[in-house]
């Protein structure tokens, strides 16, 4: 489970190690959100941005762990928590 808000710190990073082969499923769990709060999971490939997922309550994103990707922070006109429930398997066969 993770929890942030305006102001806090987030890093790029992969779920699991490149080859590991894991999957992560990822749910927004608030009740609402409004588009001016932010709050999107960007998604890199080469090191640059690529897709951004809105985190629309009730939504799941499921992705190869492997990829490098971002929860962004609430801008500061948003007074809510930004949660989200991240489950991560490890699976035998590699996804690529
Ligand atoms: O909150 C998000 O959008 C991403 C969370 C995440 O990357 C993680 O829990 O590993
Ligand atoms: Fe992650």
């Amino acid at each position: 489970m993770n929890l942030c808000h305006y102001g806090d710190m987030e890093y790029p990073h992969r779920d699991c190690e490149l080859g590991e082969g894991a999957v992560t499923v990822l749910y927004y769990p608030m009740m609402s959100w409004n588009k001016e709060w932010g709050g999107e999971t960007i998604f890199y490939e080469y090191g640059e941005s690529k897709y951004a997922i809105s985190p629309k309550p009730g939504r799941f994103v499921i992705f190869c762990g492997e990829l490098e990707h971002l929860g962004t922070l609430p801008t500061r006109i948003c007074s809510q928590s930004r949660y989200t429930v991240a489950l991560k398997f490890k699976i035998k066969s590699q996804c690529k």
